[in-house]
């Protein structure tokens, strides 16, 4: 039996709320292999975004444990690891387009010729135009893209993404979609919380989240 990159075993969360705690998260089981794309669906207020941060080692479980590898997590592991593109998107407002996407190649390199990589994602996201403008300078579907860019040009082993296609627009949908199923054919486990139909039929698994578990769609 093959161990699978990402583990998460009886994972439980509860928020405290003056107006009554919200216990997000009730004993959750996710398994995830290398080279698999799961999509999570569940309503807003459901608990995707907290799931993800718990994968990814931003916060902490009341209960449970998340496996990478089948090692414990302990806090967030770096970017060639497991690679995170959360909502607020998080790129580095001094660095351009660019510098964000190469700074995990820069931090590990990871083999690849930096300038090639970077150039070859941002135009794989039609975003190659803007390399040298700093990520207020664009709009925020542009910056998605690159915060996709940034997340997988480390190749990380787990790449987690809420809501990817969120601020995009039909065009630029496809060039996402076809990335995340690329980073799944070389290897990664991709983890995807969506409420995109487009997102979760490219999936090798849908799971949906509701009152606190997972179940499969
Ligand atoms: N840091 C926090 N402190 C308190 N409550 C929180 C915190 N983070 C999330 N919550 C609460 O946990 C619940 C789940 O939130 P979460 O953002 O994970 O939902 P979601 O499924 O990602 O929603 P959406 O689809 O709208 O992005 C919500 O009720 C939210 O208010």
């Amino acid at each position: 039996m093959t161990t699978p990159v990402l583990h998460a075993l009886g994972l439980r969360r509860r928020f405290r709320h003056p107006s009554g705690d919200v216990e997000v998260l009730r004993g959750l089981e996710l398994s995830v292999d290398a080279g698999e794309l799961v999509t999570v669906s569940g309503r807003s207020g459901s608990g995707k975004s907290a799931l993800l941060a718990l994968l990814g080692g931003f916060d902490e479980p009341d209960a449970g444990r998340v496996l990478l590898a089948g090692e414990p997590i302990d806090g967030a592991p770096p970017w060639h690891t497991c690679a995170v593109l959360p909502q607020a998107l998080g790129l580095a407002q001094e660095l351009t387009v660019a510098e964000n996407v190469a700074l995990p190649l820069r931090l590990r390199p990871s083999g690849d010729d930096v300038e090639r990589r970077v150039g070859e994602l941002l135009d794989l996201l039609g975003v190659a135009h803007l390399a040298d403008r700093y990520p207020g300078e664009v709009s925020f579907g542009q910056q998605q893209r690159v915060a996709l860019a940034r997340a997988v040009s480390g190749r990380p082993k787990v790449l987690l993404t809420d809501e990817p296609t969120a601020h995009l627009d039909a065009a630029s949908t496809p060039a996402v979609l076809g990335l995340l199923r690329r980073c799944a054919a070389e290897g990664a486990a991709v983890i995807v919380a969506t409420h995109d139909d487009a997102v979760h039929a490219i999936a090798d698994r849908r799971v949906r989240l509701a009152d606190g578990v997972l179940s499969t769609v």
